[in-house]
């Protein structure tokens, strides 16, 4: 593998990963030996080094591969005019750089963002394995709505920077719900806003894995003087801390420095601090000090929102892929668990069904999706859908499944079809079924009928929705 080669596989990776990949991370490479199977580069940093190992380790080799097969792994050797010392000894060197610039500075980085993914080293000579900030979780991106508005209303005020109001922001809630959303948000405002300041994210876990180095390393002196040099501490996850006493202190003591220099702090957990177990007391009281925001599970509307703003983006991925009216609706309602699974949902979707070239349309949606929507299926049956919509329309049970094609009757057995068709997983045919031995074709033809009608008529969107929230309870 010559010098050249390396060239010419760097514009093509550059085609592949994009041009702020490229500048961040291959640029700053350079081919130092390749020998008995084994490409080693040269990188700036320990964290460059780690971070494109997990991401473009398996890209750069198969690539390389390409010029020379026999190369069969690839590894990161920090230079050795570079700082290759203990992240600890220098906090510099901790410094993950989202604009991939080498990290020379023996002081503690300024106009950086900081961030720690937490996972465990993979090479002997990288210390800590850290990842930059999500480039997706922005304030742009996140969908605000009732549940979160009180948390997102915070999360900006923190990120707007200036005298600190509440000391620490504590943002807490369920599984997948926007708090690690939030936090980058923050971060990435406050890095636009003010360059100056010094913003350190990392998870509790990575905080106390430092920790724990720190203390081996006898470098306990450098940890205290990074965490107490940072302008904003934000520190994702800290239910993880519970349980683990030296940590606890240390982060007690970090914690009460900065707010004694009035640094503002931002602390996300899974629960309020009052209810994290195995949490010391003067703990839960300091994390209770400033503001404690808590994101609410989401609701139909906010989850419809996240969806329509995903799916946009997606509609520019794949600009010739069509989405059925109602399809995002049958998502919000069916999948209620958190935001990631809706998110992959998502995902899942409009990768299959560029695959197959169809329309997205909700049979396709129900086939694709169809271990998410068992997983999360509401336990409404359909004698429970037939029953509620009898009883709004005022007819009985039996005009409702048996043949009579009265108008009177026969919307309102559209409508609950329609909702058969939305809220359980049954097939037609199922339906048809359960609707007197119908055919599958006249539930088809109904839940058609019923999907015209809730955009052209607004007294069937209404029924539509209290119907809904009723079967919802
Ligand atoms: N309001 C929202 N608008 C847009 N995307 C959101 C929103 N809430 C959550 N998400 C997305 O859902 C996914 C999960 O969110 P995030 O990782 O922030 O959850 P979390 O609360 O930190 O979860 P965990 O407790 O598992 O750490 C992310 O991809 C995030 O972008």
């Amino acid at each position: 593998m010559t010098q050249e080669q390396w060239g010419q596989l760097k514009q093509d990776l550059l085609k592949s990963i994009g041009k702020n990949n490229y500048t961040n991370w291959i640029e700053p490479l350079e081919l130092a030996d390749v020998n008995e199977g084994v490409a080693t580069f040269s990188v700036p940093t320990s964290f460059l080094g780690n971070y494109v190992s997990q991401n473009f380790g398996d890209l750069i080799l198969y690539k390389m591969n390409t010029f020379a097969p026999e190369i069969r792994r690839v590894q990161f050797r920090v230079a050795a005019n570079s700082a290759a010392r203990p992240v600890m000894a220098s906090p510099a060197g901790a410094r993950p750089d989202p604009d991939g610039a080498a990290d020379g500075s023996a002081s503690v980085a300024r106009s950086g963002v900081t961030t720690d993914a937490g996972q465990p080293q993979s090479a002997s000579d990288i210390r800590l394995n850290t990842a930059p900030l999500d480039e997706r979780f922005t304030f742009d991106s996140f969908v605000v709505g009732k549940p979160n508005e009180l948390a997102h209303a915070a999360a900006r005020r923190v990120a707007e920077g200036g005298p600190v109001t509440f000391n620490p922001l504590f943002l807490y809630g369920g599984v997948g719900l926007g708090k690690t959303h939030l936090m980058h948000a923050i971060a990435w405002e406050l890095k636009q806003r003010s360059p100056e300041l010094t913003v350190l994210y990392l998870s509790a876990e990575q905080f106390m894995y430092r920790f724990v180095q720190a203390l081996r390393d006898r470098k306990m002196m450098d940890f205290k003087e990074l965490f107490r040099s940072v302008d904003v501490l934000m520190v994702d996850d800290v239910q993880f801390i519970a349980g683990k006493e030296s940590t606890q202190e240390e982060f007690f003591h970090t914690f009460n420095a900065l707010v004694d220099q009035n640094k503002q702090i931002v602390i996300s957990g899974d629960r309020a601090p009052g209810e994290i177990a195995n949490l010391e007391d003067r703990i839960k009281s300091r994390l209770q000090c400033g503001l404690v925001v808590d994101l609410h599970p989401t609701d139909y509307e906010l989850r419809l929102g996240i969806l329509q703003s995903k799916s946009e983006h997606y509609a520019r991925q794949y600009p010739d892929l069509k989405l059925s009216n109602g399809v995002l609706e049958f998502l919000a309602h069916r999948i209620s668990t958190n935001v990631r699974v809706l998110e992959g949902a998502l995902t899942r979707l409009f990768a299959f069904a560029s695959l197959v070239g169809h329309e997205i349309t909700l049979e396709l949606t129900q086939d694709c999706l169809a271990d998410i929507l068992r997983a999360s299926e509401r336990k409404v049956s359909v004698e429970e859908i037939q029953r509620q919509v009898a009883d709004h329309y005022n007819i009985r049970l039996s005009e409702m499944i048996g043949p009579k094609r009265l108008r009177a009757f026969a919307r309102p057995r559209q409508v609950a079809m329609y909702l058969c068709k939305q809220m359980t997983s049954r097939s037609l045919p199922e339906i048809g079924r359960r609707f007197g031995g119908r055919d599958h074709t006249t539930v088809m033809h109904g839940v058609k009928r019923i999907e015209e009608l809730q955009m052209q008529d607004a007294q069937i969107a209404e029924d539509l929705e209290i119907l809904r929230r009723t079967l919802e309870g």
